[in-house]
């Protein structure tokens, strides 16, 4: 058996995918409306107290094509938090206007590939990776994916020292993005349907399309990714949901 890669974790991650259900939003009436907005908009308080407290984080993005029209994700130190604040959420009259498109379970982790030998506890960088703010850039991409197990190419049947090159290769080309993409990888095996979440933060969206290509060609990605679909989008801050939500 391969030596399985060492984790660690930090807060846990939902992506919640929705749908507008727009005819039935239009057919309220004006003030019905504009008091709804005022309730998801207190809600969105909520989550900035917590924000604030540095106690979680969360972000609210509207997404392109027609797979969901925004994303709330949701980070926090339990899943039961993430349960409590997805349930509150369902029970707003907001979300009786909205239908589930897609949603995603996982926690954020980093892996011992690359590390030095650091205690993560006293590692004020690993800490703060581990309990990300969400970057306030203004596009996000987020989709899941696994790492190949067929034939011969079979990630989990690699030695540690084998994926540790690989994985070298991988961080050489992220750190050719620095400051044009920030990334933000969740494990969800035995949470969910795939093995991670990759959310990726840029200031330009054509920069996701160059890392995800070039990243294409690495043997990482080249022989062993397996991806799900793709969502992008961009921030909507609270000031703009009301303009969002204008019909
Ligand atoms: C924005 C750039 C960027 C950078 C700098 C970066 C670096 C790193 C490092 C240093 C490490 C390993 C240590 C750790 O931190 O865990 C990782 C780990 C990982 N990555 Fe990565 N990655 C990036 C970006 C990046 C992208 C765009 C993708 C999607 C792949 C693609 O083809 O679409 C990805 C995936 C992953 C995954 C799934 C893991 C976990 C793999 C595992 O088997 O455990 N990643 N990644």
């Amino acid at each position: 058996m391969s030596e399985p890669a060492k984790t660690i974790e930090g807060w846990y991650a939902l992506h919640d995918l929705r749908t507008m259900n727009w005819a039935a939003w239009k057919r309220l009436d004006s003030e019905e409306r504009s008091q709804i907005i005022d309730e998801f908009l207190a809600t969105m308080d909520q989550w900035q107290q917590t924000a604030d407290q540095r106690e979680g984080s969360h972000g609210l993005f509207t997404i392109v094509g027609q797979k969901a029209d925004f994303m709330i994700v949701l980070l926090r130190p339990t899943m039961d938090e993430l349960n409590e604040l997805e349930n509150e959420f369902n029970k707003t009259r907001f979300a009786e206007y909205t239908v589930p498109a897609y949603s995603y379970v996982s926690v954020v982790e980093l892996s011992n590939y690359l590390a030095a030998d650091k205690d993560p506890e006293e590692d004020p960088e690993i800490q703060a990776r581990l309990k990300p703010a969400l970057p306030d850039w203004q596009y996000i991409c987020f989709y899941p994916m696994d790492k190949r197990r067929e034939g011969s190419d079979n990630w989990y049947m690699l030695s540690g020292d084998n994926r540790r090159e690989l994985m070298r290769s991988h961080g050489m080309i992220g750190r050719q993005y620095a400051g044009k993409v920030r990334q933000i990888i969740t494990g969800s095996v035995g949470f969910d349907d795939w093995e991670w979440g990759v959310t990726l933060f840029a200031h330009d969206v054509l920069q996701f399309k160059k890392l995800v290509y070039e990243m294409r060609f690495d043997e990482v990605s080249a022989r062993y990714g397996e991806f799900g679909s793709f969502y992008v989008g961009m921030r909507l801050p609270a000031e703009e949901v009301a303009k969002f939500l204008h019909v």
